[in-house]
């Protein structure tokens, strides 16, 4: 029987506190600011929290695109007026943001290094009812520092179609500019709320976080590592629920989706495993789940933990139906879900939105975490994809993610890079599309 309302909808932007944020990164070039700044902007996105990043150097490149070291000297008093103009049309864009744009988390992206530069920011934010949150990366690891250096040199419009050697040196100068004036945040600022990060988060000091978002933020922050790894994503093998499209359940993995189980080590093998490398499979508490990672062995270096925040999203009154009996028992109910299906939520149930939140846990642990494989269902990896692929909420709960297929992400610098690895044995699509009750086609090997 129809139930009177449709799916029941959250605001757009669930949060608990009104406090706007201008999180200020401070620290030498070469420091992982960048890095730090569009990780942080990615997630809160993901959350729901509007986020921008603001970035001084953008502001600077369009007067003085690729200025040599010499215009960062702080006895040059040209660069340094237009490198002060470059901060103030920032500043000004960032405030217009939070003011038209309903901001509520933007991100300084510049080297606010001295006390002076912190106290202006810290003047002009409070003036506009703004908090601040600084955030500053401290790194002595060579290792680390030259790796930046590479990583400028490839990627900075800075240095664009010049010779790498001489890009290199250039820019170790520019760090000696900094260095003259540097001043690390100090005990005269200890009114300001702030986190400092020392090599990389291997010691963080946290200082007057108050509010909700800033210690989520800062948790976020103090998570973050850089050590090469992967995260393997697959759904479980095809269930009995697959072969009937019935949706949600707890049915067991069919004989197909045991093949595929079966076929996991080596897929993973195949997928690219480094020597010596100890993966955390991670399940729901889901059977179909679990009977899939059941032959990646602890003597072959797997260890298993159970999450129920990675259980499939809640189809509540809709559990244990087909697409095709929810359009005839509940046709608004379908078309609320096509017509905003991260937003929709099952009656008795779970929508996209609030899958997310439950994730929310998962991904901090996954930031601190090393190699892991996830195995869980269609829509939480949705979700997981599209943290780490910045997918839009409007198109992620539409996203095909076919049967019998392993994903391997490996985050880099500046973007995640994406492996498929499909199993030869055939599947059922879940896939459906708007406006349509139909999914459960034969496929191919592989799914398709
Ligand atoms: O959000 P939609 O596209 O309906 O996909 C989620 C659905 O995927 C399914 C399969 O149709 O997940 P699962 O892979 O765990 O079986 C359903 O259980 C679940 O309701």
């Amino acid at each position: 029987m129809p139930l009177p309302l449709p799916g029941i909808y959250l605001p757009v932007n669930e949060q608990s506190d009104t406090s706007k944020i201008c999180v200020v990164m401070v620290g030498l070039p070469a420091r992982g600011k960048s890095l730090i700044a569009g990780k942080a902007m990615r997630y809160l996105g993901w959350v729901g929290i509007p986020a921008r990043v603001f970035n001084v150097g953008n502001y600077r490149r369009s007067n003085t695109p690729q200025p040599q070291a010499t215009f960062f000297d702080p006895h040059n008093e040209e660069g340094e007026r237009m490198r002060r103009a470059a901060a103030q049309a920032a500043m000004t864009d960032m405030l217009q943001w939070f003011k038209k744009d309903q901001g509520v988390v933007s991100i300084l992206d510049a080297t606010n290094s001295t006390k002076e530069r912190r106290k202006w920011i810290a003047q002009e934010c409070a003036a506009a009812g703004i908090e601040t949150l600084f955030v500053e990366s401290i790194c002595d690891d060579e290792d680390l520092i030259t790796n930046n250096i590479l990583e400028v040199k490839t990627t900075s419009p800075d240095y664009k179609g010049q010779d790498p050697e001489l890009a290199v040196s250039d820019f170790r100068k520019r760090i000696g500019n900094y260095q003259k004036v540097y001043e690390t945040i100090g005990e005269d600022e200890k009114s300001y709320p702030y986190v400092k990060l020392i090599n990389v988060g291997s010691t963080v000091i946290i200082n007057q976080i108050k509010d909700y978002l800033s210690s989520r933020l800062v948790y976020y922050i103090q998570n973050l590592h850089i050590k090469p790894r992967s995260i393997w994503l697959s759904r479980h093998g095809e269930s009995q629920y697959n072969l009937t499209g019935r949706i949600g359940g707890d049915s067991s993995i069919s004989e197909r989706g045991e093949a595929y189980a079966r076929a996991l080590p080596e897929l993973m093998r195949k997928s690219g495993i480094p020597e010596n490398t100890k993966i955390v499979i991670w399940t729901s508490t889901l059977r179909r789940t679990i009977q899939t990672a059941r032959h990646l062995k602890a003597d072959t270096g797997f260890e298993k933990l159970e999450w129920k925040a990675l259980d499939e999203l809640d189809s509540g009154v809709c559990d244990g139906l087909t697409y095709q009996e929810i359009s005839e028992q509940y046709p608004e109910d379908f078309k609320a879900r096509d017509d905003d299906k991260y937003n929709y939520r099952y009656r008795g149930g779970e929508s996209y939105r609030d899958v997310v939140i439950r994730l929310e846990p998962i991904i901090m642990e996954l930031e601190r975490s090393e190699n892991v494989i996830i195995v869980t269902h269609q829509a939480v990896l949705r979700c997981i994809y599209a943290y780490f692929m910045n997918i839009p909420q409007e198109n992620s709960p539409w996203m095909e993610v076919p049967l019998h297929t392993l994903i391997k992400l490996t985050p880099g610098a500046y973007g995640t890079d994406e492996k498929r690895f499909k199993a030869d044995i055939p599947a059922v699509s879940t896939w459906r599309g708007k406006g349509t009750s139909a999914t459960h086609q034969e496929f191919p090997a592989g799914g398709h």
